[in-house]
């Protein structure tokens, strides 16, 4: 059992050629394990590689004290510098070894959601010795928000739906990018110790690039873990959990975890991508999904109703402005 690669050649864009072969490929990933890479996809080598170094700077370069200065806890949208175990993914596992840079998109002040103090819309908390960091961001966001897009509709075609049926949920989408820096494994480290403890994603896509070094796991639908092994090119996408609601379960987010244990001491970086609708989007069973005669799984909801409850488990913190 393995992670397939689906090659976006002629799929990526509305109507392209291969769109419907693609769509059948993503399917039988999203029925299995959930994830599967992407080939093709759009996304110049080039700005891969300036956001790694990006993270870099924020996570090496600059200072200790003016990360901790940018605490992602200082910050309404939990945006910024995420310290080393600061976050326990895997309840019964020790806190996580790796620390992180968040960022999203930067909705103006008087966007009505931000006005609304809703959940990731807001600003963002940067280092003044990095003064690129926006603009590579916004850049790098923008790209694969297009992606995250056309993913989105070619999950449409898998689900014999029209290409364009989730386009009216990303007016206003809650994206955040993370940049993740995770020391090498302890050499003595026990079966409770991860870079970052095995979880499913909240949201609805991720697109993940990784450096050459390798260390996520995955769990597979027979329960073994496979190794997401580095593809040049290549990033890996994974669906999160609105999609097992939007679909009534038929389509999976699976369990992954990470250790840094094959970078010979170096540390890994990661920079994964989080794509979810609209704040007052509804996540409900899509049409096809539900077997006549039974009840939605999943009782239906608003994204950021989700996301809010997804945060408040993992860091205890109530969502600003989530409506009661
Ligand atoms: O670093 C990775 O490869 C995966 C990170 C991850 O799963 C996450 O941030 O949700
Ligand atoms: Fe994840």
């Amino acid at each position: 059992m393995s992670i397939p690669i689906l090659d976006l050649q002629g799929a990526l864009s509305r109507g392209g050629p291969r769109s419907a072969e693609v769509a059948r490929q993503l399917r039988a990933a999203a029925v299995g394990s959930g994830f599967f890479y992407v080939r093709n996809h759009g996304v110049a080598a080039q700005q891969v590689a300036r956001q790694f170094e990006l993270a870099r700077q924020l996570l090496e370069d600059v200072p200790p004290g003016t990360r901790e200065r940018l605490d992602m806890k200082n910050s309404p949208t939990l945006r910024g510098y995420e310290r080393l175990g600061a976050q326990t993914l895997d309840l019964d596992a020790k806190p996580d070894l790796k620390e992180s840079f968040y960022c999203g998109m930067a909705y103006p002040a008087d966007h009505p959601y931000v006005r609304a103090g809703y959940q990731t819309y807001g600003g963002n908390q940067w280092p003044a010795q990095v003064p690129q960091a926006p603009a590579v961001c916004e850049a790098y966001i923008r790209s694969l928000l297009a992606l995250a897009r056309r993913l989105m509709q070619l999950l449409a075609l898998s689900l014999a739906l029209p290409e364009d049926y989730f386009d009216g949920t990303s007016e206003s989408p809650m994206v955040t990018l993370r940049m993740l820096r995770y020391p090498a494994h302890p050499p003595d480290a026990d079966q409770h110790t991860f870079g970052a403890g095995a979880h499913t994603d909240w949201g609805a896509i991720t697109i993940l690039a990784q450096d050459s070094h390798g260390g996520l796991e995955v769990c597979m639908p027979d329960g073994t873990w496979a190794d997401a092994t580095p593809i040049d090119g290549c990033f890996v996408v994974n669906l999160g959990d609105m999609i097992p609601r939007w679909t009534n379960g038929l389509y999976h987010s699976n369990p992954h975890r990470v250790r840094n244990r094959h970078s010979s001491g170096r540390p890994r970086f990661s920079v994964p991508f989080f794509y979810e609708p609209d704040y007052m989007a509804r996540i409900e069973a899509v049409p096809g999904t539900v077997p006549a005669g039974e009840q939605p799984r999943f009782t239906p909801c608003t994204a950021g109703e989700h996301l809010a409850e997804m945060y408040r488990r993992t860091y205890g913190k109530p969502a600003e402005g989530t409506p009661a």
